[in-house]
């Protein structure tokens, strides 16, 4: 365990804050007010992507002031890896997707694998339609499957952490986003 506390430390002594706290504030803010513009009518359904957008979800929800119901799935293809790999399905809604607007919630649009299955699965499901917000979008040099209907702050590709975002599972609890020295 002493070995695990002095590596996530030099981790994150090692790392450089890129997106301090109250910068990540005025950003939801200003996602929720377009959310709002957008979906206030629809009682859409709101699904957090666990466990990366835990942190994003519980600050933008008491935001988002309009009847909506609120449900989650967990998806995961980084695991504790840098990489990403295969999608593993963990959980799916609990909530009857047919006709629902659905509102996907999530820390982080990479290379869009994650999304693009996720919305596969929701439509499948019966979902009406479907809308994504995510904090960061990545600015990687390919196309991606799937782009964010919301987009909190772009930023360049390299990997990041905080904020619900883990680096080797370890830092989820940052209050701002820190990314690894290049
Ligand atoms: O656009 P992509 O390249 O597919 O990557 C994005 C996904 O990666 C992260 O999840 P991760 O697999 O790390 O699981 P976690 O949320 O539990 O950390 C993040 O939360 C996104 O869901
Ligand atoms: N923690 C974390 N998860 C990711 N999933 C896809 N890209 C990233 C990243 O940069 N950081």
């Amino acid at each position: 365990m002493m070995l695990v506390d002095e590596k996530a430390r030099q981790l994150l002594a090692d790392a450089e804050l890129i997106v301090p706290a109250d910068v990540l504030t005025s950003t939801i803010h200003g996602m929720a007010q377009a959310i709002t513009a957008e979906l206030s009518n629809q009682y859409p359904l709101v699904l957090s992507v666990m466990s990366g957008a835990i942190v994003f979800t519980g600050q933008i929800l008491p935001l988002l002031n309009f009847p909506l119901d609120f449900d989650y799935l967990h998806v995961t293809r980084y695991n504790r890896a840098l990489q990403g790999g295969s999608i593993q399905w963990e959980a799916l809604p609990r909530t009857d997707l047919t006709g629902r607007v659905v509102l996907v919630l999530d820390d982080v649009l990479d290379e869009g694998l994650t999304l693009a299955a996720i919305r596969q699965r929701l439509m499948e499901a019966g979902a009406k339609a479907f809308y994504s917000a995510v904090l960061v979008d990545k600015l990687i040099d390919r196309e991606k499957p799937v782009y964010a209907d919301f987009v909190g702050i772009s930023l360049p590709d390299r990997y990041i952490f905080g904020y619900g975002m883990d680096v080797q599972g370890i830092w989820r609890n940052l209050p701002a986003i820190y990314a690894m020295k290049a």
